[in-house]
């Protein structure tokens, strides 16, 4: 169900107060060619600023936490990078998933098998090293070597029982084989921000990929998941929308109710 009128929004919350968690690429910004050429616009900037005046804005990411922060570059809010596994955010908010900064060496190992075999199966892969994770990008590939740059993945990756893959727009992502999602991140800030309590607080979470659905799981019985566009499997999402051109009207929207 598409969701941008103000009444409809205003009924959704009721006498609620939102927390907002955004992803960024595809949501914030429109998907690109180049993941360093996803920028936020002016006005998308603008409209989460008056938010963030208004209630909580958590930005939750596949991106690294530094990159998102940079990128977005607004002080009072809250960034989950690597998809949670690290969080900062105003009054000394921070978290690190404890498991993971000790397999870092292993996931040094991945890169380094990847930086020597992947540049000669196609020249258009980008290798996009993060703190806890690793991007495989194929946008820019062959398509007829799609399944041979997915299948050299997972062969890496199977030799490290301490990672799993995960899939997203054009991307293959390596990561730490843990219980941990966008979805247990927003839980963990939901809690951090005393706003566990489902009678005075209501999450909303939008995105647009396969694991921005663990945070729409996380929140389907009591909160507001949207999805943007398609991502082409199931989706525990109640409402879309069509771009981010319509998340910036429905953030619009929203921060006007909240007057
Ligand atoms: O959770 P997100 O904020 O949506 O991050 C998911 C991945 O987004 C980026 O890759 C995607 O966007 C790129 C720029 O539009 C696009 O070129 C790529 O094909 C997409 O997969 C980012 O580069 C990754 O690190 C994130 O994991």
């Amino acid at each position: 169900m598409m969701i941008l009128q103000e009444k409809e929004i205003k009924k959704l919350l009721g006498q609620k107060e939102p927390v907002l968690f955004l992803d960024y690429d595809g949501t914030l910004t429109p998907i690109v060619k180049r993941p360093e050429d996803a920028i936020i616009s002016d006005e998308m900037k603008t409209v989460l600023r008056e938010c963030a005046k208004k209630f909580k804005v958590a930005v939750v990411s596949g991106r690294d936490m530094d990159d998102l922060k940079s990128k977005v570059n607004l002080g009072n809010l809250i960034y989950a990078g690597s998809h949670g596994f690290r969080i900062s955010g105003p009054d000394g908010l921070y978290n690190e998933h404890e498991k993971t900064s000790e397999i870092l060496p292993q996931l040094d190992k991945i890169e380094k098998l990847m930086q020597e075999v992947f540049p000669a199966i196609d020249s258009g892969i980008q290798i996009d090293r993060k703190r806890y994770a690793i991007g495989v990008h194929y946008r820019n590939a062959k398509e007829k070597n799609v399944p041979a740059i997915i299948g050299k993945v997972k062969e890496i990756v199977e030799k490290f029982p301490e990672f799993k893959t995960g899939e997203g727009k054009k991307i293959i992502e390596v990561k730490p084989d843990v219980d941990w999602h966008k979805g247990k991140a927003l839980r963990w800030i939901m809690d951090k921000l005393g706003a566990a309590d489902k009678n005075k607080f209501i999450p909303i979470y939008i995105g647009d990929d396969i694991t921005d659905e663990d945070g729409f799981e996380a929140i389907k019985d009591f909160g507001i998941g949207i999805l943007v566009g398609e991502h082409g499997k199931p989706t525990a999402a109640k409402y879309k929308l069509k771009d981010v051109s319509q998340v910036k009207e429905f953030l619009q929207t929203l921060a006007k109710t909240m007057n």
